[in-house]
C-alpha cells in the first residue's frame, strides 16, 4: 500500500495509495456530472424545484471536487528521534506557549496538567521556557501555576527515572498501574505514593482556591491582582521559575505567566492577540528560533514529540520545506461511537494526510512547532518577489522600517534582528531586567500603527486566526509537515455535544468565511502569491462551510416542499435517471463507510458523523453564515466565545445524548424536522387517496432521511430539560413552518 520515497534520514516520506478510495472518487465524480447532464436537459419540463435542485447539486459537485483533490495524493512522515544528535547541546532551543482565557470554562487544574506536560517533555531542561498567557487576569490561575511548579521539581525527576510515558499527572493517575521493568520496585512504589500525594494535595489546593475565590486575601506575591478587572488592568508578568537561580540537579525549564495589558477601548484580538504578546515576551526574555503553542486543555501526549518535531524540522536541506510543523488534534476519552462528529478521526487521517501530500498540513491553533523568523513574516530563502509583497520583512530593513513593523520597543527589535537572522539567544542577561522590557511589549498600545496582526505574528480580523496564520504563512512559499507519532502527540477536550458544540462550529464557521471573502482568502493568494492552486483548493474544502449551509438547507427543504406543493424534483421510479440517484446514493454509503472501517471505527460512529455533519450544516454553519453578514453590515462584530472545558464529563451514563437550550442557533434544524414531519402526513394521506405512478415516493424517501439526520431533535421534541428543545424554540420553528407551507402553497 505505501512505498518510501526519500532516503532515511531523520524522517521518510511515505507516499500512501488508496486505490479503491479513487475508483470510488472518480465513480461519484461521473455520477454527479450525469446528474447536472440530467437536470440541465429537462430543465424546461420543470419549475422551481428542479432549478433549486440542479444549484444545489452543482455546489455539491463543487465540494466533491475541492475534497477528491485535497485527499488524492496523501502522504505519511515517519520520523527517527534515535538518530537526532545525542549531544543535547546540538538541539535548538524551544519556547512553548499556553494559552488561557478562563479560570471558570477553562479549569485551572487542566491549564496545569498541561504545563505540567510540558516541563517534563524528554528534552534538555535548558533549551526551554514555559510561557502561559491569562487572558482570565486570574490569581487562581497564577497560584495554580506556582504550585504546580513545586510539584514539577519532584514530578519531572520522576517521569524521567522512569521513563513514565504519561505525564500529565491527572491522566497518569487516573489509570490503573502497569508494574513492568523498572517500575517493579519497592523503591518505585515509594515514590509513586509519594507522586500520587504531591498530586492529590495539588488537587486540593486548586480546588480550595476556586472554591475561596471570593475571599481572597492578595496579600505578597499576589498583591498585584488586587483591584484588578478581568477587562481592564495593566500587564502582570511573573518570573515563575527560572532556570538561573536553580540548582543543577533540578533541570526545569523556566515558567513565566503573562497577563497582558487590557483596556475596555482596546481590542484585544483574543487568542490571536495573546499569542502576539508571547511571541514579543518570549522573544525579548529567550527567543527560541522554535515556538510551539498548544491551548490549555492540550497536554502532552508523546513525551517525545519534540524529538519527532525536530526531525521534521531540521532533517530537510531546504528550510522552505518545514516552516513549521503541525500535529493532528486528538481527544482524549471521546465518548464511544463518536456521538456528536467531533473526533475528527477520519478526517485526519485522509484530508489532514492529503493537504500533507500538497502544501503541507494548514495551521491548527494548537500542537504545531513554528519558526519565530517566519512568524515575524520572513519569506523561503529563494523566493521570488511575488510572495515578498505580503510581508514587508526582508533582509537589510533600515532601523525605521524596523520600528515600524515591530513596534517602538528597542531591545524588542534587536530580538527579532537575531532571529531573521536565525541566530539563537542574544546575550543571555538575567531575567528580572528583561521583564521590565516585556511590560512594554505586552501593553495594549504596542501594536498600533506596526505590523503585528496584519504581516507579522499571528493574524487579525478571522475568528480563525490559526488558519489564516498558516494560510498566510504557505502563501509566502512556505511549505509545512504533518507530524504524526505514536502514541498521538497531544490530547484535548472535545466539547459535549449540543449548544457547545454548536457554538464552536458557529465560531469556526464564521471564522473560515471571514478568511474567503477578505483580502487574504486563498484564492487571492494563488493568483498573487505562493499558495500552490491545490492547496488553494485543500482551503476552499473549509472555507466554505458557512456558505455550504444554504445548499444545505435547501435541499433538506426541498422534498418537503415538493411534496406539500404536489411537485418532484427527483426522477419518477420508472425512469431510468433514478438509476443515477441510486448509485449515487449507494457509492457514497459504501465509500464513506469504508473510510470509518479502515480507520477502526465503527458503523455506528460512520451514521454519528454522518448525521452531525448535516445538523451541523444547518444550524451552526448558518449562524456562520448570517453572522458574517452581519459584521459585513457592520451590524455586529464575530467574537470569540470560548469552548468550556470539562475535566470529567457528566456520568448520569447520556453523555453521548443531544443537549438543547433557548439558542436561535437550534431553530433551522427544528423547522426543518417539523417541515417533513407535515410533508410526511400529508404524503402519505396523499399516497392513499390517489392512484399512484411513483411519483412523490422518492421525495417521501428523502424526507425519512432529513428525519433520521435528525433524530436527536426528533427525541428533543419530546425530552424535557436539556435534553428537550425548549417550547420557545419549538414555537418559533412551528410558526416559520407555518408560513413556509402556507406560502408554498400558495405559489
Ligand atoms: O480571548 C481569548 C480566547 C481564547 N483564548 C485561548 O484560545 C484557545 C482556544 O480556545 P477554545 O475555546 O478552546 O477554542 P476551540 O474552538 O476549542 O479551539 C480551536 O479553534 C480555535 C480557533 O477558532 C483555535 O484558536 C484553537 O487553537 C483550536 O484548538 C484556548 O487555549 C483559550 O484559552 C485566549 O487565549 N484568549
Ligand atoms: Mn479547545
Amino acid at each position: 500500500m505505501a512505498k518510501a520515497i526519500s532516503p532515511p534520514n531523520l524522517f521518510q516520506k511515505v507516499v500512501l495509495k488508496y486505490p479503491i478510495h479513487r475508483a470510488f472518487d472518480i465513480t461519484i465524480f461521473f455520477l454527479l456530472v450525469s446528474l447536472l447532464v440530467y437536470r440541465l436537459l429537462y430543465l424546461s419540463n420543470h419549475g422551481f424545484a428542479w432549478v433549486l435542485a440542479l444549484l444545489c447539486e452543482s455546489c455539491f459537485t463543487f465540494i466533491w471536487v475541492v475534497t477528491v483533490s485535497s485527499k488524492w495524493n496523501p502522504v505519511e512522515y515517519k520520523t527517527y528521534p534515535e538518530r537526532l544528535s545525542q549531544n543535547a547541546q546540538d538541539l535548538p532551543p524551544v519556547d512553548m506557549f499556553v494559552t488561557s482565557a478562563d479560570p471558570v470554562l477553562e479549569p485551572s487544574i487542566l491549564t496545569v496538567n498541561t504545563v505540567i506536560s510540558l516541563l517534563a517533555v524528554d528534552y534538555p531542561a535548558d533549551k526551554l521556557a514555559c510561557y502561559v498567557s491569562d487572558d482570565g487576569c486570574s490569581p487562581i490561575t497564577y497560584y495554580s501555576l506556582v504550585e504546580a511548579s513545586k510539584f514539577a521539581k519532584i514530578w519531572v525527576p520522576f517521569c524521567k527515572k522512569y521513563n513514565i510515558q504519561t505525564r500529565a499527572p491527572f491522566r497518569y493517575f487516573s489509570s490503573e498501574l502497569i508494574l513492568t521493568g523498572s517500575c517493579n520496585s519497592l523503591e518505585f512504589q515509594q515514590e509513586y505514593n509519594k507522586m500520587k500525594d504531591g498530586y492529590e494535595e495539588l488537587a486540593s489546593k486548586i480546588k480550595d482556591a476556586v472554591e475561596k475565590s471570593m475571599e481572597w486575601d492578595l496579600i505578597g506575591d499576589f498583591a498585584v491582582f488586587s483591584n484588578m478587572e478581568r477587562k481592564n488592568h495593566p500587564t502582570i508578568i511573573k518570573v515563575i521559575r527560572d532556570q538561573n537561580d536553580a540548582g543543577l540537579s533540578e533541570a526545569l525549564p523556566h515558567l513565566i505567566y503573562v497577563s497582558r495589558e487590557k483596556r475596555p477601548e482596546h481590542p484585544h484580538r483574543y487568542k490571536a492577540g495573546a499569542m502576539n504578546v508571547l511571541t514579543r515576551v518570549s522573544g525579548l526574555i529567550t527567543n527560541a528560533p522554535f515556538m510551539l503553542n498548544v491551548d490549555c486543555d492540550m497536554f502532552v501526549n508523546n513525551p517525545q514529540i519534540f524529538l519527532h518535531a525536530m526531525c521534521l524540522l531540521l532533517g530537510s536541506n531546504d528550510e522552505r520545506e518545514s516552516g513549521f510543523v503541525q500535529c493532528p488534534q486528538c481527544f482524549y476519552d471521546g465518548l464511544k461511537d463518536d456521538p456528536f462528529g467531533n473526533q475528527f478521526v477520519v478526517e485526519h487521517k485522509y484530508m489532514g494526510k492529503g493537504a500533507a501530500g500538497i502544501q503541507g498540513p494548514f495551521y491548527g491553533g494548537t500542537g504545531c512547532f513554528h519558526r519565530r523568523k517566519v512568524i515575524y513574516g520572513s519569506c523561503p530563502d529563494d523566493i521570488g518577489n511575488q510572495a515578498k509583497r505580503l510581508t514587508p520583512v526582508h533582509g537589510g530593513l533600515s532601523y525605521k522600517e524596523q520600528l515600524r513593523i515591530f513596534g517602538g520597543s528597542k531591545e524588542f527589535i534587536r530580538s527579532a534582528a537575531h532571529a531573521l537572522q536565525g541566530k539563537e539567544n542574544i546575550s543571555p542577561q538575567n531575567l528580572p531586567t528583561l521583564v521590565e522590557a516585556a511590560h512594554q511589549v505586552a501593553g495594549c498600545g504596542y501594536e498600533y500603527g506596526t505590523s503585528w496582526g496584519i504581516e507579522v505574528g499571528w493574524q487579525y480580523g478571522s475568528a480563525t486566526e490559526d488558519i489564516l496564520t498558516g494560510l498566510m504563512i504557505q502563501a509566502r512559499g512556505w511549505r509545512s509537515l504533518f507530524c504524526t507519532p505514536d502514541p498521538r502527540a497531544f490530547l484535548g477536550c472535545a466539547p459535549p455535544g449540543g449548544p457547545i458544540s454548536m457554538t464552536q462550529q458557529k465560531r469556526w464557521a464564521t471564522g473560515l468565511l471571514e478568511i474567503l471573502i477578505s483580502r487574504r482568502s486563498p484564492i487571492v493568494a494563488t493568483v498573487t502569491a505562493r499558495l500552490q492552486f491545490r492547496q488553494c483548493l485543500v482551503y476552499l474544502s473549509f472555507l466554505t462551510w458557512g456558505l455550504r449551509s444554504i445548499p444545505e438547507l435547501c435541499y433538506a427543504v426541498l422534498p418537503a416542499y415538493c411534496t406539500i406543493t404536489d411537485s418532484s424534483f427527483l426522477p419518477k421510479v420508472h425512469e431510468p435517471a433514478i438509476y443515477i440517484y441510486m448509485a449515487l446514493f449507494l457509492s457514497y454509503v459504501i465509500y464513506t463507510l469504508i473510510e470509518y472501517l479502515e480507520t477502526g471505527l465503527s458503523i455506528r460512529a460512520w451514521w454519528n458523523n454522518q448525521r452531525m455533519a448535516r445538523i451541523n450544516a444547518m444550524n451552526a454553519w448558518l449562524f456562520g453564515f448570517i453572522s458574517v453578514i452581519l459584521k459585513v453590515l457592520r451590524i455586529s462584530d464575530a467574537v470569540f466565545e470560548v469552548t468550556p472545558k470539562d475535566q470529567s464529563s457528566s456520568n448520569d451514563g447520556d453523555e453521548g445524548r443531544f443537549t438543547f437550550d433557548a439558542s436561535l442557533i437550534f431553530v433551522p434544524g427544528t423547522t426543518v424536522l417539523l417541515l417533513q414531519l407535515t410533508a410526511l402526513i400529508m404524503g402519505f394521506r396523499g399516497m392513499q387517496l390517489s392512484v399512484n405512478d411513483g411519483s412523490g415516493l422518492g421525495e417521501i424517501l428523502c424526507s425519512l432521511m432529513v428525519v433520521l439526520c435528525f433524530w436527536p431533535f426528533l427525541k428533543g421534541l419530546f425530552a424535557k430539560g436539556k435534553y428537550g428543545i425548549p417550547l420557545s424554540t419549538i414555537f418559533k420553528s412551528a410558526s416559520l413552518a407555518l408560513c413556509f407551507v402556507l406560502v408554498a402553497k400558495r405559489a
